[in-house]
């Protein structure tokens, strides 16, 4: 069996970390044949809660965990890691936009980036969870430049797995029956969710989602406000944010990241613009990305229609917006 890696979560006594350390543990993320001693980073208020983590997880007797490291540090969560969950961070309440964390995330990514660019392996694939989370993984690779900008990421892998969820309902199809449905931009009620290169299996035939829905104004009305506004459906109901599918959506980008997609198939993942499609460029963008040996590439010359152009305008003005806001808060403390 190969040596173990290390992989840290941090936020790990809240409820996101509870479904997603049980879900690497298992092997879901690196594979069954891939032992871990699991960093588990959360701050000092927490440590009664990450004990009982640890005792469950002990519990649980699963064969590929060899140690669980719990921690407040930053430099022991961090140190020697090859995989970071960044969760930790404040979520939002009703009736707040994502944005509105901004002042108080940000400056728990600027920490962890200056800990992460310390300790961590050079090659540490980081995916920011946390929200808003594609500035804080701005914030947060800023902070650590000695480690490759490609290697951090945000998650819109949960706004992919609603949107493909969507088109499955609608078509009466299983979940594995739909693909390539893009998340343009921010993870924030101004992403594009595009089923316009999406495909979808009918009567064991790939089609394209647009011919196969036969519903414009349903592609670009009321599935986009569903998926935009999913989260904000999530807490008006439980009260409190998605946590069961944002940690199935963390194993999911972590896992094709690791592993690799498909010949033909994309996955959405929040990465440095190059300025594609008219992104602003140095924001942390949602793009459809193919991945192999670990490393991601933008899909390049999709054909965009006009209204999805006006959409990725909007998007990543907000990150701009974003980076600026965030940038200014930095640099008054
Ligand atoms: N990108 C996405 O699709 C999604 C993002 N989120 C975001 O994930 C974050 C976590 O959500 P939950 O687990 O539900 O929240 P939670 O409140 O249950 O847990 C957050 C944990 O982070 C810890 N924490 C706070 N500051 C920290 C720091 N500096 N270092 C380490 N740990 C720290 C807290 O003590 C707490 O244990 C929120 O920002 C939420 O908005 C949630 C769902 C989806
Ligand atoms: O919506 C939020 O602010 C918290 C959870 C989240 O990001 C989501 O469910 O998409």
């Amino acid at each position: 069996m190969a040596e173990p890696i290390r992989v840290v979560v941090t936020g790990a006594a809240g409820q996101i970390a509870y479904s997603l350390l049980y879900m690497i543990a298992r092997g879901e993320v690196f594979g069954k044949d891939q032992p871990l001693i699991l960093h588990l980073l959360d701050i000092p208020p927490m440590v009664g809660v990450l004990e009982g983590v640890v005792m469950e997880l002990a519990d649980c007797a699963l064969p590929l965990l060899r140690q669980v490291v719990p921690t407040t540090d930053p430099l022991v969560g961090f140190k020697d890691v090859s995989a970071a969950f960044l969760v930790g961070a404040m979520p939002r309440k009703e009736g707040m936009e994502r944005k509105d964390l901004l002042s108080a995330n940000v400056k728990i990514f600027k920490v962890q980036g200056e800990a992460l660019d310390k300790v961590a392996k050079k090659e540490v694939k980081v995916l920011v969870v946390g929200n808003p989370a594609n500035t804080n993984a701005f914030v947060c690779a800023n902070y650590a430049p000695s480690i490759p900008r490609e290697n951090f990421s945000a998650m819109t892998r949960l706004d992919q797995n609603r949107a493909s969820a969507q088109i499955a309902t609608k078509m009466g199809v299983p979940i594995t029956s739909v693909n390539n449905i893009i998340i343009w931009g921010n993870h924030s009620s101004t992403q594009y969710p595009d089923a316009g290169q999406g495909k979808v299996l009918v009567n064991g035939q790939w089609k394209s989602i647009v011919e196969a829905v036969g519903d414009n104004a349903f592609l670009e009305g009321a599935f986009v406000e569903t998926v935009q506004k999913r989260g904000a459906a999530v807490i008006a109901a439980r009260k409190m944010s998605s946590a069961m599918s944002a940690a199935k959506a963390a194993c999911d980008h972590m896992h094709d990241w690791w592993n690799g997609t498909a010949p033909g198939q994309f996955v959405s993942m929040g990465v440095f613009s190059d300025g594609s499609y008219g992104s602003p460029k140095d924001v942390i963008f949602s793009f459809p990305v193919e991945i192999k040996n670990k490393q991601w590439k933008i899909v390049g010359n999709l054909p965009i229609s006009d209204f999805a152009k006006s959409k990725l305008i909007l998007t990543g003005n907000e990150l701009q917006e974003e980076k600026n806001e965030a940038l200014s808060v930095l640099d008054s403390n």
